[in-house]
């Protein structure tokens, strides 16, 4: 589902090279749910944005649900990522001022085949799946840590993607919602067979996915 080749990135400015990956080799399964760790700077962010198709490799080749990814700023390679991917942040990336089915509905703006009738009918469906649907027409900050990663969850699963790319979804919430929230991405994983990855710092988190992939200094610890 997944599949990087010999994938480098190096940021280079005036004065200073930094190499965020060294030739990274990875494959992943169509329904594995695989953790990546490893400390500050090692490059995690970089391999997500990378997945996620937001990053271009400096080197190497990334195949992405059967698609080799050639042209990262591409208008049809925005629309393969917006129907094959979805995406989680530690920190929430809800809009403030949108409903949370309007926050929810977002994704399939970019959708022209689908109709408002079908857009309200699908975010409705993602947010009964992760038991939020009762607080449809509330505002984000009227909403836990917790509540608000489960919103971003359905946002991030309305559109139905192949793969869920998950930037420390737990990090900003206590062992409790941090364990709801792995609830909801294990049983999406196991049910749906969404394919899963996901950077987190915590060992507890990663123990519960399929495998772990510890990275140091841009390069993989075998
Ligand atoms: N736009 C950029 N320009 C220059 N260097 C960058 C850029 N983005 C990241 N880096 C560098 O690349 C390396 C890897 O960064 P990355 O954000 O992927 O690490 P990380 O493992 O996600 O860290 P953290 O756990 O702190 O979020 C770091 O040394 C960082 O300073």
């Amino acid at each position: 589902m997944i599949s990087l080749d010999q994938v480098s990135k190096v940021y280079r400015t005036k004065t200073i090279e930094t190499t965020a990956l060294n030739n990274i080799n990875l494959e992943v399964p169509k329904g594995e749910f695989l953790s990546i760790m490893g400390p500050s700077g090692c490059g995690k962010s970089t391999l997500l944005n990378i997945i996620g198709l937001l990053d271009e490799p400096s080197d190497g080749a990334v195949t992405i649900a059967g698609k080799q990814v050639q042209k990262y700023a591409s208008k049809a390679t925005s629309h393969f990522r917006n129907e094959k991917l979805g995406f989680i942040f530690q920190s929430f990336h809800l809009i403030p001022d949108l409903k949370v089915i309007d926050n929810v509905e977002l994704p399939l703006l970019y959708r022209k085949h689908v109709s408002a009738k079908e857009r309200r009918r699908l975010s409705e469906e993602a947010l009964e799946s992760v038991g939020l649907k009762n607080r449809m027409n509330h505002f984000p900050n009227q909403l836990s840590g917790g509540q608000k990663q489960r919103v971003a969850i359905a946002r991030a699963i309305v559109g139905k993607p192949e793969i869920i790319l998950a930037d420390e979804p737990t990090g900003n919430l206590d062992s409790v919602m941090g364990n709801e929230v792995m609830d909801i991405l294990l049983n999406l994983n196991k049910e749906g067979g969404t394919t899963i990855v996901m950077v987190t710092h915590d060992e507890n988190m990663a123990r519960r996915t399929h495998r772990l992939m510890r990275l140091y200094d841009g390069s993989q610890i075998k």
